[in-house]
């Protein structure tokens, strides 16, 4: 597959509606304009999809969600659909008052209820236009139970998942998380799936994060004419830039930040393999020697100029094989590898991969008191939980998995999960006897106290607030591994990388690469927040064009071709 590297800004809902709102008061454009360019994406994007026109049932929520859903619900009936459109008995905001007054004068409008829903003659497809980035608590009542319809609860999920196409998000989702609001975290079987989600000007964090990119589908950013105030006076609406490398946008791309990386601090030296830095990476005692050797490969293959291998003395033996561009020194205390680090050329470290917690702890002062660029991964996170974050500087960025923040950050993992009893076993937990029964049991708690595992009140509390919150805590970036990874710096920056498409890549060693790969980022001068972020986009690409079937070692032999797909 090739895919060109992109990136695409992000907005949270707060976000959005400041930006909409600036927008309206410079008297340049309605929201009524607004929410016409939105019902005419939907109605483009299923008119691409469905050419010839058929039979559309439009579901029309209290906000102006709903008011998107009559504005489809017209222009698919101009182009000649049939239309069934049910909303509710409200009034709802002015711009939405005049879409349905609009619908009202082309069709009829039935009552949004269950019986109603369930009455009605099978459709092409089903618009979902009953909650967008309003929602406030858990869909109830009949709403819920019609969300839940659409969710397959009658045994018709395959039926309607292909026929679904989302306003915004699918009702209920949460747009600032990806999960939905008084529901098990981990998602459950009444959740909406869409065959197309489209949302206006730029997607919100829920569209990438936990269950959103599961349950939108294919996702369509759709311009309804907001960009001059995003670009412009959005910049002070929005401090702290979002952004989501995403491969399907090809917006830009990132071959300036990997071969031209503005703060190479040795670049004077023109073509010397010093000028692309040195690498150290620092490995474990004999027999664990194959996680630092992955990430040393992954440094090399992404073109730090050096690579040194640094196993206490007693296991260099272990590391005789290729590659042979790798050097080793053996360093058996912090003495030695601080010794070694007052080298200048050595421009980045990491640490962690197996490296045994006592070594990393042991070593962890001297790598920090250097001030080198480094990736605190693995073994190295479980020392810095025991330890504290004293040293940790913006050169550093940490790697955790759900397991490792949870011992880092405790209160904010617990903020995110909710107590450790009560989420589900992830990887890094101690391995439950029964994880079947053991999620099971979620479920049923989660049934009897919903707000155990998600909040009722939205926005929820995100990864992305919780990688933010690590990362300020800690004064270095944090990248906060998953299907979904957050990356974010101390300043707020932050970077969210949705790689729902490649669970393969979920295997052992990925991780030790995906080091090897930032630290080679780093010791070529990369900014931390751009080596994370960008090493994370390689490494899945890597996963992407290798497919099915991928151990960690083929990763770091996977990214010539993945530079070269860039056009690198
Ligand atoms: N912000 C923007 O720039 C634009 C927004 N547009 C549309 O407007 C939507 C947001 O509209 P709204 O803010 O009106 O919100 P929604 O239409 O998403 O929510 C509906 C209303 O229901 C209420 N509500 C929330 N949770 C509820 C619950 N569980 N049960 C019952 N009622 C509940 C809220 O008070 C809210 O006003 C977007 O998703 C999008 O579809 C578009 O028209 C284009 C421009
Ligand atoms: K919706």
């Amino acid at each position: 597959m090739k895919t060109r590297p992109g990136w695409t800004e992000v907005l949270t809902c707060a976000e959005m509606r400041a930006l909409e709102q600036a927008a309206m008061d410079s008297g340049k454009i309605t929201g009524l304009a607004l929410m016409e360019a939105a019902g005419a994406a939907v109605a483009r994007a299923i008119q691409g999809r469905w050419p010839l026109p058929g039979h559309a049932t439009v579901l029309c929520g209290p906000g102006n969600n709903g008011g998107d859903g009559y504005a489809v619900a017209a222009l698919l009936a101009r182009a000649g659909w049939q239309l069934r459109v049910l909303g509710l008995d409200n009034m709802p905001g002015p711009d939405a008052a005049e879409m349905k007054r609009r619908w009202a004068a082309l069709g009829p409008i039935e009552l949004l209820t269950c019986d109603a829903f369930r009455a009605g003659a099978d459709s092409d497809v089903y618009v979902d236009a009953i909650f967008g980035t309003g929602l406030a608590r858990p869909p109830e009542g009949e709403l819920a139970q019609i969300i839940a319809l659409l969710g397959g609860l009658g045994g018709d999920r395959a039926c309607f998942a292909q026929r679904l196409v989302a306003v915004d998000c699918p009702s209920g989702l949460c747009l600032d998380s990806g999960a939905h609001l008084g529901r098990p975290r981990a998602g459950d079987d009444r959740d909406p799936h869409a065959r197309l989600t489209v949302t206006f000007d730029s997607p919100k964090p829920g569209h990438f994060l936990e269950r959103g990119p599961i349950c939108c589908g294919e996702l369509v950013i759709a311009d309804i004419g907001l960009r001059q105030w995003r670009e412009c006076d959005g910049r002070a609406l929005r401090p702290a830039r979002l952004i989501a490398i995403w491969p399907p946008l090809a917006v830009e791309d990132c071959r300036a930040a990997i071969y031209a990386p503005p703060a190479n601090r040795l670049a004077k030296q023109g073509g010397h393999k010093f000028a692309n830095g040195h690498a150290l990476i620092v490995a474990g005692p004999l027999g664990q020697g194959g996680a630092a050797r992955l990430g040393a490969r992954a440094a090399l293959r992404i073109g730090a100029g050096l690579v040194t291998l640094a196993p206490p003395k007693a296991a260099l033996i272990e590391h005789l094989g290729p590659p042979d561009a790798l050097m080793r020194r053996g360093v058996d205390d912090d003495e030695a590898l601080a010794a070694m680090l007052a080298d200048p050329r050595i421009t980045a470290v990491a640490i962690g991969p197996g490296c045994g917690v006592d070594r990393a702890g042991a070593l962890l002062g001297a790598v920090l008191a250097s001030n080198r660029a480094c990736v605190l991964d693995a073994d190295a996170l479980t020392a810095l939980a025991a330890r504290g974050f004293e040293g940790l500087h913006d050169r550093c960025v940490l790697t955790p998995h759900g397991g490792e923040f949870a011992r880092l950050f405790p209160d904010l993992d617990e903020k995110l999960n909710g107590p450790p009893a009560l989420r589900p076993p992830r990887h890094g937990d101690a391995a439950h006897p029964d994880p079947m029964r053991h999620m099971a049991d979620l479920h049923a708690r989660a049934e009897a106290a919903p707000q155990a595992l998600t909040g009722r009140h939205g926005p929820l509390y995100s990864k992305l607030d919780a990688a933010r919150n690590a990362a300020a805590r800690a004064g270095a970036v944090v990248l906060l591994k998953g299907p979904d990874t957050v990356i974010a710096a101390p300043d707020g920056q932050a970077r969210i990388h949705s790689a729902h498409d490649i669970p393969w890549l979920a295997t052992a060693g990925a991780g030790d690469v995906l080091a090897g790969i930032i630290a080679g980022l780093l010791a070529r001068g990369l900014p931390p927040l751009e080596a994370a972020a960008t090493g994370a986009f390689l490494h899945a690409q890597a996963a992407r064009r290798f497919g099915p079937g991928l151990i960690a070692d083929d990763l770091p032999g996977q990214l010539p071709g993945v530079l070269r797909d860039m056009g690198l």
